[in-house]
């Protein structure tokens, strides 16, 4: 299994590229089954999470080619609608190929991706709204089946804000007969991405980048060319990395105008940031100071950017409370943190990080991918060496972490 050793103590110069991002990448490979033509996609990321993707569109017939970042799909010989456990439990994403499956073919069959390390994460909210559209779905032995001959359109209110069910509605409202009201609906930009896509899919969306979107279906959807958005949660590692490292490096291909609360408390955090129209420059050279944030959905501070400034906060002048509002049980990285070093005591839903002069290098274990993230920016500004057990959790969000941390000045590698 490999791990990354790090030696921490270097400061970070030069540019880093930041790749397409993960959470948009992933509905967006899944929007392939929409259309029996061939969708166009550049500035897809190389990851885990996109392998397993591709695996899973390929064994139900869909043709996917690639030439480095640029991938064609065609949805023309589909022929089976299923998406088995062994691929879902690897990867919860795997549930946006409900909505288009059900609305294309009229039948899915998906297992339920069950419980992860960051909490219980259901998926009531994606079957509730395909319900209301007309679905008959029933769960068996662990998998959802499907089933609707024409789903048809509806108002869905969802309980709470969900990013990967409002794209998986969203999906399944493209096809469906008569218009269709999503109401609460996720903001990220990523869904915002999708349904760019979808639009030049041929798809009538209005509302996109708001929490009210209203879909008139049309009968088919045609095929199209689409560059995916940039990483925002990889620009924001990046970012924290050199705020905790110290350093002057240039993120590029990137937006700030996406990580706008990010970047505001890097700079409440001492961070000097100037931004261009898709580079952000970091520069750091003092010891961070303590910055307290609440995780809340968009455009609020992101959950997936908790982990990693809390990292920072473990080396910052100053105590800070670091509130997770999303998910019930994100603070896994919390343990290892503190084998690094960090003082950090959880009370409830809040972390409280008592910045400490130094942390030590010395073996940890990732457990989620952002959680991976906050081992690797924690070890880069350690004294000594880091060995992070786990790191195919950091393998599937994050394109060749090592290999852009390295050409920065940063003593990292991967071992087996
Ligand atoms: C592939 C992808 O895009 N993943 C992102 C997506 O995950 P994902 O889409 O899974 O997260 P959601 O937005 O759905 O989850 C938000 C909250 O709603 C709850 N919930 C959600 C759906 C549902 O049917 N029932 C329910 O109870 C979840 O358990 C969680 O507590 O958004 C999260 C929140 O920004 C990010 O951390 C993930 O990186
Ligand atoms: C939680 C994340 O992803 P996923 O929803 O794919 O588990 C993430 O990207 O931080």
């Amino acid at each position: 299994m490999d791990k990354l050793l790090i030696t921490g103590g270097k400061r970070l110069s030069g540019d880093i590229t930041i790749s397409g991002a993960k959470n948009a990448a992933l509905p967006i490979l899944c929007a392939g089954l929409l259309t029996a033509d061939t969708v166009q996609l550049s500035n897809v990321p190389h990851l885990q999470d996109v392998n397993t993707m591709l695996k899973l569109l390929r064994q139900m017939g869909l043709r996917v080619e690639q030439d480095g970042d640029r991938y064609s799909l065609n949805g023309g010989a589909i022929d089976k609608c299923e998406a088995p456990y062994e691929m879902v439990k690897t990867m919860r994403a795997s549930i946006l190929v409900l909505g288009p499956l059900l609305a294309r073919f009229g039948e899915a069959k998906v297992s339920l991706p069950g419980g992860c390390a960051i909490g219980s994460r259901p998926v009531d909210q994606h079957i509730k709204g395909l319900q209301a559209m007309g679905a008959d779905i029933s769960i068996e032995a662990g998998y959802i089946h499907a089933k609707a001959r024409k789903l048809k359109g509806a108002r869905i209110v969802t309980d709470m804000i969900t990013v990967t069910g409002t794209e998986n509605l969203l999906m399944a409202a493209t096809l469906a007969e008569g218009e269709t009201v999503l109401e609460n609906a996720a903001r990220e930009p990523e869904v915002t991405d999708l349904a760019n896509l979808l639009v030049a899919m041929g798809a009538k969306i209005d509302g996109i980048g708001t929490d009210r979107l209203v879909v008139q279906g049309v009968d088919k959807l045609h095929g199209a060319s689409h560059t995916v958005i940039a990483d925002r949660i990889e620009t924001g590692t990046f970012l924290c990395a050199v705020a905790a490292a110290g350093g002057d490096v240039t993120l590029r291909n990137t937006r700030s105008d996406i990580l706008e609360v990010a970047i505001d408390k890097l700079r409440e955090a001492g961070a000097v940031i100037t931004t261009g129209p898709d580079s952000i420059r970091v520069q750091m050279s003092a010891r961070p100071k303590a910055v307290s944030f609440r995780t809340i959905e968009y455009p609020g501070f992101p959950t997936d950017m908790q982990a990693q400034f809390m990292a920072l906060d473990c080396i910052a002048e100053g105590s800070s409370r670091v509130t997770e509002t999303i998910f019930e049980n994100r603070f896994m990285h919390v343990q290892e943190l503190n084998r690094l070093g960090a003082s950090i005591e959880i009370d409830g839903h809040t972390a409280i990080v008592q910045g400490v002069d130094k942390l030590v290098g010395a073996p940890v274990m990732a457990t989620d991918l952002r959680a991976s993230a906050s081992l690797v920016i924690a070890a880069l500004a350690a004294q000594g060496q880091t060995l992070v057990d786990r790191i195919y959790h950091l393998d599937r969000g994050y394109d060749r972490m090592e290999v852009k941390l390295s050409a920065v000045g940063a003593n990292i590698e991967r071992v087996k």
